[in-house]
């Protein structure tokens, strides 16, 4: 198996994951976070806050992936993007079988519900992840089962902190014309004007409906990162930028340069299950390398072709 469970110094495990291509991911079972994720240049892709790794190893980790289960952000009276991310996750003893089939690059993950979370949301379910890495590829697949005999309904969210070179170099490709919730605008719908999306400045949007393929296109990492989904139809778009930085636990002021987070959700629609019931998601995220600044590389190919 490519996978292995290490223990680190505080007593926490984490799974490093690699594949023959070179390319390797770290899971944490605390939060069943994804904190890393090396290509075979060993370039990391994710944004992981240096001041938790050197300052605080117990502390919040701001960056690599999230599960935000069972609300995301505060669409709902829940904590902030859910219980999910603060709890202890289990490797999957028993994954139910799955398409595609695992690989020995993949991992099953698993979250129950306890006695302390059904003061806080009553309701039984099982939180299952599977995080597969390939050659230049890293695929997760959240499943949840209703497993009381009431319907329930949840928001979900994969946060993906992606790691940028510089954020306003950056352009996303794929929500152009597409509608959004600008949540520093009191959630107020607008419709994107702009031909691919750019930043100079605070943006927490939540794009609605969006299409299954999105280009996150760094011009001075020569990188373009393309994120497939299906079941998980709005696209939240966060960077703090210089001011709410500031005000973030843990992110140094100059982090949010690096920082871009173009995440997976179901929040305009949430998910209902009956009991027994399961639902699924989908992500994958690729790097492909460009040579982008000399125009060898179309982005319009990555995004439709
Ligand atoms: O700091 P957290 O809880 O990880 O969330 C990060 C950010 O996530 C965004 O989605 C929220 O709209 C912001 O308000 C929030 O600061």
């Amino acid at each position: 198996m490519a996978w292995k469970v290490v223990e680190d110094k505080d007593g926490s495990s984490k799974i490093i994951i690699s594949e023959p291509g070179g390319s390797t991911a770290e899971v944490l079972l605390h939060g069943g976070q994804v904190v890393s994720w090396k290509n075979d240049r060993h370039e990391e892709l994710l944004f992981m806050n240096t001041k938790s790794m050197i300052k605080h190893p117990k502390t919040l980790l701001r960056g690599g992936i999230l599960i935000c289960f069972p609300q995301f952000g505060d669409f709902g009276p829940l904590e902030f993007h859910g219980f999910a991310r603060n709890k202890l996750w289990v490797l999957d003893p028993d994954p139910s079988p799955l398409p595609p089939p695992r690989t020995n690059s993949s991992i099953d993950i698993l979250l129950k519900s306890t006695d302390e979370d059904f003061k806080i949301w009553p309701h039984s379910f099982e939180l299952r992840l599977r995080i597969t890495l390939g050659p230049g590829k890293l695929v997760l697949i959240p499943r949840v089962r209703n497993v009381e005999n009431k319907v329930f309904s949840f928001t979900f969210g994969i946060r993906n902190f992606l790691s940028v070179s510089d954020v306003s170099e950056i352009r996303v490709e794929g929500l152009e014309t597409l509608d959004f919730l600008d949540i520093l605008k009191k959630k107020e719908r607008y419709t994107e004007q702009a031909d691919a999306i750019t930043f100079d400045g605070e943006v927490d949007r939540v794009y609605l409906s969006t299409p299954s393929k999105i280009a996150i296109i760094d011009h001075e990492k020569k990188r373009t990162l393309v994120l497939r989904k299906e079941g998980l139809p709005d696209s939240v778009v966060w960077n703090p930028w210089d001011k709410k930085v500031k005000v973030i636990p843990d992110l140094l002021d100059k982090e949010y340069k690096s920082i871009l987070c173009v995440d997976s959700t179901a929040i305009e629609s949430p998910i209902t299950l009956k009991p027994l019931e399961e639902w699924k998601g989908h992500e994958e995220l690729s790097g492909v390398s460009s040579s982008y600044c000399s125009g060898q590389l179309d982005p319009r190919q990555v995004l439709y072709g």
